[in-house]
Formats: structure tokens, sequence, C-alpha cells
């Protein structure tokens, strides 16, 4: 069995200047211990205009905190304006990415083919993509929420190799527990977790899907993280609002204290 170490991932979201960033992040490397990093791994997802500050206060002070972007073009240069592409966050040395996070989705227009760029993107430039997936309320009411979220899962992987593949970290965020203090139940999380990690297996091969790590999302707050951290197939949390407080932060990375 293959032992997989949580992720816990804070997406600021549009939240925190550079200075605000600055202060976080310092407050987060005071109160997390050794130990914490031993049994997890920490990110978070800052927005792009802060992703110098946090670069310089973890590599000045050597932090173990992993940092990463909310999105990625699919283009690597050229006339994208407003873009940012895949080399300029990988020389800020960024480990990870999010893509096709439900909001890119819904207010960016941003199809299966266009994450699925996105996923190639950062793969060329060695940056881990944290591909997002998961249902509308309406999918769920209809009880098709698994049919929906390994669609999503197929596209953003499509013609992805298995060595890339098998690095990737999936976040099943049901759209309708996002920000909404509407948590999934731990059950609802584990069925369509395992069944990510099911069509992984079938996509490529049991050995790596048993390594993909499979996070969850959605009003994850200290309060509820044990539980769902105590399903089988999840394998961390990513975390919007209570990212933002650092102490409340700090106590979901800790969730085996609980
Ligand atoms: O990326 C994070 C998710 O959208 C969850 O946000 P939330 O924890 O505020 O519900």
């Amino acid at each position: 069995m293959t032992t997989r170490k949580p992720l816990m991932a804070g997406n600021w979201k549009m939240n925190l200047n550079h200075l605000e960033a600055i202060a976080h992040v310092q407050k987060l490397a005071f109160a997390l211990a050794e130990k914490d990093y031993e049994a997890v791994e920490v990110a978070v997802l800052p927005p792009f205009t802060d992703l110098r500050s946090v670069q310089t206060l973890v590599d000045g002070d050597k932090l173990s905190i992993a940092y990463g972007a909310q999105d990625i073009s699919a283009h690597d240069s050229g006339a994208y304006t407003g873009e940012v592409s895949g080399p300029m966050l990988a020389k800020l040395r960024c480990s990870y990415v999010a893509v096709g996070h439900s909001e890119r989705r819904q207010y960016h227009g941003e199809t299966d083919e266009i994450c699925n760029a996105k996923v190639k993107a950062a793969f060329r430039h060695g940056i881990t993509p944290i591909l997002c997936v998961g249902e509308g309320l309406d999918v769920r009411k209809a009880g098709d929420q698994v049919a929906h979220t390994l669609a999503q899962l197929d596209g953003g992987l499509k013609d992805v190799p298995a060595e890339q593949a098998g690095t990737v970290v999936i976040a099943y965020e049901p759209v309708w527990a996002i920000g909404t203090g509407e948590v999934a139940t731990p059950a609802d999380a584990q069925e369509v977790c395992g069944a990510i990690r099911g069509r992984l297996a079938e996509l490529y091969s049991q050995e790596l899907a048993d390594a993909v790590r499979i996070q969850y999302g959605g009003s994850v707050k200290s309060g509820n993280v044990a539980a769902i951290m105590d399903q089988p197939d999840v394998d961390g949390a990513l975390v919007g609002g209570a990212a933002l407080d650092a102490d409340e932060f700090v106590k979901i990375v800790r969730f085996r204290d609980q």
C-alpha cells in the first residue's frame, strides 16, 4: 500500500496583498513545527502579485512551505494580455498551480480542453498541477456527481503521459460546498474521491492511482477536516476561506492532533 503524504493547500483566491502575504506566511512559519512538516505537506496558493514576496521569504528563511499559483496560461509566451506563463511561474520556483478551479470554469469559461492545455503547460515547466474537478448543485441533485467529475478528470488529463500523471494532484471540490459552509459529508467526499482513484487506475495503472494525491475542497475547517481526512481516498484539502486565518489553517494542518 502506497503511503501518500497529505497535502494541505491554502488557496487564498483574490485576497491578501503582497505585504499581507509576507505577514501571513511569517505567521504560518512561526506556528508550524518540524513535526507538522513531517506529517503533512503545507502549501499556499497566493495571487500572482504576491508570489515574489512569498518566494523571497521562503528562500531566505528556508521555510518548508511550498507555494504556487492559482492559474497558468496555456501558452508559454507571446501576445496574451493579462496572462502569466509557465516559464514565469517556474522562474519563481512555484511547485504547484491550480488548474480548472470551479471559479475559473464558471467566471472565465474554462472548458476541459482549456484545463487540459493548462495541465500540459504546467508539466512542461516542471510545475505540479492541482487539477480541480467537481459538480454543481444541479448535478448533485440529479445524482450524477461521479459521472460528471470523472468526465472532467478524463478531459483534464487527456493525452497526459503516465510519467506526468503520476505526480498530478486532483482536488475534488463540489461547487455547492465552496464558500457556502455546506461541507460534503465524509461519505460524499469518499464516494467521488474513490471513484477518481478508480478512474486513474483504469486510465493508467493501479500503482499510479495509488500514488496520486486526491484532495477534498469545500468549506474545510478545523472542525470538520479530521473526519474528511479519515476517508481512505482523501489525501489532503484545498482550503479557501479558512486558509486566510493563519491560526485556523495551522489547526487544519494539525488535523491528526484533534
Ligand atoms: O480552493 C478552495 C475551494 O474553493 C474551497 O473554498 P472554501 O474553503 O472557502 O469553501
